[in-house]
C-alpha cells in the first residue's frame, strides 16, 4: 500500500548548520500522529518541508506516491501554522476567501459551517486585527481544513483555545481521521498526545529519537510511567538535569531568604 506521506532521508541545513535529519518516516491514512520534541528540535522545520513551504536540503517527500513539488499534490494538504503573522487588515471572511481562491476552489459553504462550529461566524466581517488569539487560531484552522485535505498538519492547534473549543477540535480531528484522512499535530502537550494520537514521533536534535504508539515509546524509555516521563528520559541527559536542579536551587534561594 502506498503511504499517505512518505518522508525519505530528509535533511535541512541553514548555511552550514544542519538542523534536521536525515529523517525518514511513513504516515498512513486514517491515523492521528503527534510530532513531539524539545524547543528547537526541528518540528516546525519538518512541518514546513512536508507542506512544501520550505525546501529540504536533501531527500524527498511524497504524498500518495507523488512529490510535494507537484502543485496538485500540495492542494491536498492543509496546514495551520503556529505564530505566523496574519494579514491584519483583511476581514475573517476575506482571509478564508483568499485561501479558496489560491486553491481555485469554492469551499464557502464549508467555511461557513466550520466557522459556525468554532463560533467565529459572527466575527467574519470584522478585520483580523480585532480577533482575539483564540479566534485567530480557529480562523487559521477553518482555512486549513475547508478543502478537506487528505493530510492535515497542525502546529500547536490547541494553544489558546477555551475548553469547549478544544473539545470541539478534538472531536473533529478524531472524526476526520475516522473518515480516512491523516492528521499530524506538532505539540508540547504530552497528555493530549498520549491520549489522542495513534502514533508519536519524538524528534530530538533534528533526528527521530523514538516512534510508535505511546506505549511503545514508553517501553523504549525503560517503561516510563507516562509519555511525559518517556520524553524527559529520551531527550534530557542526567547531567543537565542535575545542573538545572542546582541552578533552580541557587536562583530561588535568594528569593526565599528575603
Ligand atoms: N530561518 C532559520 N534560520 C536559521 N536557523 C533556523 C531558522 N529556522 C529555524 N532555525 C533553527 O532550526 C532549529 C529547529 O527549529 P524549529 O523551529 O524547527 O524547532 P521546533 O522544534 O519547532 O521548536 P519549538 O518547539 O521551540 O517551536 C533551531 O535550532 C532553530 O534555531
Amino acid at each position: 500500500m502506498v503511504a499517505m506521506l512518505d518522508i525519505q532521508s530528509v535533511t535541512k541545513k541553514y548555511g552550514k548548520r544542519q538542523v534536521l535529519g536525515p529523517v525518514s518516516a511513513k504516515l498512513d491514512k486514517g491515523r492521528y500522529y503527534a510530532l513531539l520534541g524539545p524547543n528547537g528540535a526541528g518540528k516546525t522545520t519538518l512541518l514546513h518541508i512536508l507542506m512544501g513551504l520550505t525546501n529540504c536540503s536533501s531527500g524527498m517527500v511524497t504524498v500518495r506516491g507523488t512529490s510535494i513539488d507537484n502543485l496538485e499534490t500540495r492542494r491536498d494538504l492543509g496546514f495551520s501554522p503556529d505564530d505566523v503573522p496574519f494579514p491584519e487588515s483583511l476581514t475573517g471572511w476575506e482571509f478564508l476567501e483568499l485561501h479558496n481562491r489560491l486553491r481555485q476552489r469554492d469551499d464557502s459553504e464549508r467555511c461557513l459551517k466550520l466557522s459556525e462550529l468554532f463560533q467565529i461566524k459572527h466575527a467574519l466581517d470584522q478585520q483580523i486585527f480585532e480577533f482575539s488569539h483564540g479566534m485567530r487560531r480557529k480562523l487559521q484552522f477553518v482555512a486549513a481544513v475547508s478543502h478537506e485535505p487528505a493530510l492535515l498538519a497542525l502546529d500547536e492547534p490547541f494553544r489558546g483555545l477555551d475548553p469547549r473549543s478544544s473539545l470541539v477540535l478534538r472531536t473533529f480531528l478524531q472524526r476526520y481521521v475516522d473518515g480516512g484522512k491523516t492528521v499530524l499535530v506538532a505539540t508540547h502537550d504530552m497528555l493530549r498526545a498520549e491520549r489522542d494520537a495513534d502514533e508519536v514521533f519524538l524528534l530530538h536534535n533534528g533526528l527521530i529519537r523514538s516512534q510508535g504508539t505511546a506505549e511503545e515509546v514508553r517501553s523504549q524509555a525503560q517503561n516510563a510511567l507516562s509519555l511525559e516521563a518517556a520524553f524527559d528520559a529520551l531527550t534530557t541527559d542526567k547531567k543537565s538535569a542535575e545542573i538545572d536542579n542546582e541552578l533552580i536551587l541557587d536562583l530561588t534561594a535568594t528569593t526565599t531568604r528575603r
